[in-house]
């Protein structure tokens, strides 16, 4: 169902290209984590910033993954999940499971937890928890998990930040780059 405009006014306009819609969704900034799974005995994994708190009772949360990736649908078969909260420092693990290239777990370091998942190490959190629901939102999954546990690791360190595509917020090059144009700041817009 579409909401008529109120304003009589009001002419539609063109809906946000892919480009755009990146563009502005990385002004919001969030937390980064790897979400992993064991599938027949081997860890998978895959960066994940989407992911939130949905219901205190019971403890539910949830994170989105694109149709195209292949990590998600090895998770879903195992049923449990493995949420890794990234620390600041962590910029190469985010890389080894945020791109397709190369084996993301090869000559990692990692531990089995007694949950039956990779749990990644020097992260700030673990949160462990079981595939609940699985809600087909466009081209992505959103998972609903039933938290198990909550493990917390290295909880003094500062998170990783994800914002306008890059990491950490101190980004005076690109605020200064953008001036009154929205879609003008930045190498990284190409
Ligand atoms: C900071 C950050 C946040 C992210 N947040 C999310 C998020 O919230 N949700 C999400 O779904 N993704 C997110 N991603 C993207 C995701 O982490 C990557 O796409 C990751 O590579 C997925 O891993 P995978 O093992 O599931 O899939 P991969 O196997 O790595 O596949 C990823 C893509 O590459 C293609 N591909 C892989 N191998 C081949 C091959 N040999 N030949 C042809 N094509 C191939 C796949 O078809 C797919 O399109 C994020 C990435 C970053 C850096
Ligand atoms: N939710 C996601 O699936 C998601 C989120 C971030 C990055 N990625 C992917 O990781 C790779 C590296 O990312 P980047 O550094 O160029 O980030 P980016 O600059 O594309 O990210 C900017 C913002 O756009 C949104 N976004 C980006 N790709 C999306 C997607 N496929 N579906 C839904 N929202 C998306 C997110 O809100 C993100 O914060 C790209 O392939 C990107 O598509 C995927």
């Amino acid at each position: 169902m579409t909401a008529a405009p109120a304003d009589p006014e009001f002419t539609e306009v063109a809906p946000p290209t892919p480009a755009e819609f990146r563009r502005a969704l990385g002004m919001f900034a969030t937390g980064v984590t790897v979400v992993t799974g064991l599938d027949d005995g081997e860890p998978v994994g895959f960066a994940c910033q989407s992911f939130a708190s949905v219901s205190l009772e019971p403890p539910l949360i949830l994170f989105c993954a694109d149709h195209k990736g292949r990590a998600w649908p090895r998770i879903r078969k195992s049923g449990r999940f493995c949420v890794n909260v990234l620390g600041e420092d962590q910029v190469d693990i985010c890389g080894r499971f945020g791109s397709s290239k190369g084996a993301k777990f090869a000559g990692l370091d990692w531990d089995l937890s007694r949950w039956g998942t990779p749990a990644l190490r020097q992260v700030l959190l673990r949160v462990h928890g079981e595939v609940r629901d699985v809600h087909v939102a466009g081209d992505h999954d959103v998972i609903i998990g039933h938290v198990r546990e909550l493990e917390p690791v290295d909880i003094e360190q500062r998170p990783m930040l994800f914002f306008r595509g890059r990491f950490g917020v101190d980004q005076d090059d690109q605020a200064a780059a953008l001036g009154p144009n929205l879609w003008g700041w930045g190498d990284h817009w190409g």
